[in-house]
């Protein structure tokens, strides 16, 4: 489902210290695959933390679609009856994943070998993003695909009936064809192999573990190498659900950059696959402590604290981009009030999420008087101590895009507006109320 189509400008304004706690959503990632595994599993998984957002609703409609009895019992509070590994039926409609790239892409995958047919749709956003990188390594599984002109949604999938496993190398560094290719792998007989050449990030591979699927993961000459049996029996699993890092990274960017500022955020995953932005902050300077770490759900967690400080422009390595892939965005708001200049390498694959995110924030962020430089898959911004803002940043239906840009705003020397804070449902549905209770102006 698309967000409500009517849009909803926003205005960010400069703000004093930002103090207090910041509980911030369930991990994305995490959530459609505490589902969509669920599903897959014989029996109850009971979810806790689920993440309440648009994306993750999609796919909750879309599991019971395909035969799952998905039941909300209380906030973040849900349970799951599943099918097992090739029990989905075929849907009365089409699926419509909404805004979501990891919803369409991983049920894709979920529904390949299983002898059904299954059409998708998305908002105008998913419709425009490349989907022949899934589509092509489920075609190898015996699966029958027809997709739009350049392989972009609606796309129709008649899941193979007498599937056979596959051994892929993806073309790009990304956790959502793996994810498909290893779903898909569930309902194939014998070993399913996925070899990435950086890995990402390993959600999948940890809760299929949990579900009691035999995988495992090494470090190869070829690369990162997965490697699934399929025709297992899930058996079903509690998920509790960490905070999205991804989310964090908004009211951390926000502590950050407003003078005076520290607030704590309690629970964040600190999944070595996710992390990147945060080992980019600590080179910059930022003053963030993990306290208490320890494990919740397979996920290692921590409470962060933040406090505003001087920072200074880091150059961040390609081989980083794919652990910290979502937050581009937001650093390089947080880039444009430090001192020198930030490169950012590695990139390109920004070019296909929600919106071009490296041309909308280059945009934008000229727009508020901040010099950005950008090539296909690099983003150079230079830092100031003060950033003038008064600008105006268009969010092409892209959550990150609309948060980064009232983060910026916070700092800036006039307002910044943003034209459709709508969006923003999708991944961080509280993300507002949240941001104005540690003090934000935003309106
Ligand atoms: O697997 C996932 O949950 C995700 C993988 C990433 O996409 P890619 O796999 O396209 O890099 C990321 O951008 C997305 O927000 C979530
Ligand atoms: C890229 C993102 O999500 P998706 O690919 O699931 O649409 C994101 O949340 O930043």
């Amino acid at each position: 489902m698309s967000h409500s189509a009517d849009p909803r400008p926003m205005t960010a304004r400069r703000t004093g210290p930002l103090s207090g706690e910041a509980l911030v959503p369930g991990d994305k990632s995490i959530s459609h695959r505490a589902l969509i595994l669920g599903s897959m599993a014989v029996g109850e998984t009971r979810i806790t933390g689920l993440l309440e957002g648009q994306d993750v609703l999609d796919t909750a409609r879309a599991m019971q679609a395909l035969g799952a009895q998905v039941t909300q019992h209380g906030p973040g509070d849900w349970s799951v009856h599943g099918v097992g590994v090739g029990g989905f039926s075929s849907p009365a409609d089409v699926i419509d994943c909404g805004n979501s790239g990891t919803g369409v892409r991983l049920i894709m995958g979920a529904v390949a070998t299983t002898p059904i047919s299954v059409t998708f749709t998305g908002d105008a956003s998913l419709s425009r993003r490349p989907m022949a990188r899934v589509t092509d390594p489920l075609s190898q599984f015996g699966t029958q695909i027809t997709a739009r002109e350049g392989g972009r949604l609606p796309i129709t999938i008649q899941g193979a009936a007498d599937p056979v496993p596959v051994t892929y190398r993806t073309p790009v560094a990304s956790a959502q064809i793996k994810s498909a290719i290893l779903l898909a792998g569930l309902n194939a007989p014998g070993d399913t192999v996925v070899i990435e050449s950086e890995p990402t990030r390993d959600h999948s591979e940890r809760m299929l573990a949990g579900f009691g699927a035999q995988i495992r993961t090494e470090t190869t000459s070829e690369g990162h190498k997965i490697t699934l049996t399929g025709r297992p029996e899930l058996r079903p699993q509690p998920v509790a659900v960490p905070r999205d890092p991804s989310s964090a990274a908004f009211p951390v960017a926000a502590a950050l950059i407003v003078p005076g500022s520290e607030i704590r955020v309690p629970g964040v995953s600190r999944n070595p696959t996710r992390d990147g932005l945060y080992v980019t902050l600590l080179e910059m300077g930022a003053d963030i402590t993990f306290e208490n770490p320890r494990e919740e759900g397979g996920e290692p967690v921590a409470d962060l604290l933040v406090r505003h400080g001087p920072l200074k422009g880091v150059t961040v390595p390609a081989d980083r981009a794919a652990s910290m892939i979502d937050e581009f965005p937001i650093l390089s708001v947080i880039a444009a009030f430090a001192e020198g200049t930030t490169v950012m390498n590695g990139v390109a694959e920004l070019r296909v999420k929600e919106s071009d995110r490296i041309d909308a924030m280059a945009v934008g962020l000229r727009a508020n008087g901040v010099t950005v430089e950008d090539t296909r898959d690099t983003m150079t911004v230079h830092g100031a101590a003060q950033v003038a803002g008064g600008g105006h940043a268009v969010t092409h239906l892209d959550h990150r895009i609309a948060m980064s840009f009232l983060i910026l705003g916070l700092a800036t020397q006039q307002p910044v507006t943003i034209d459709d804070a709508g969006p923003i449902t999708t991944s961080f549905p509280d993300f507002v109320p949240l941001m104005m209770r540690l003090g934000a102006t935003l309106d």
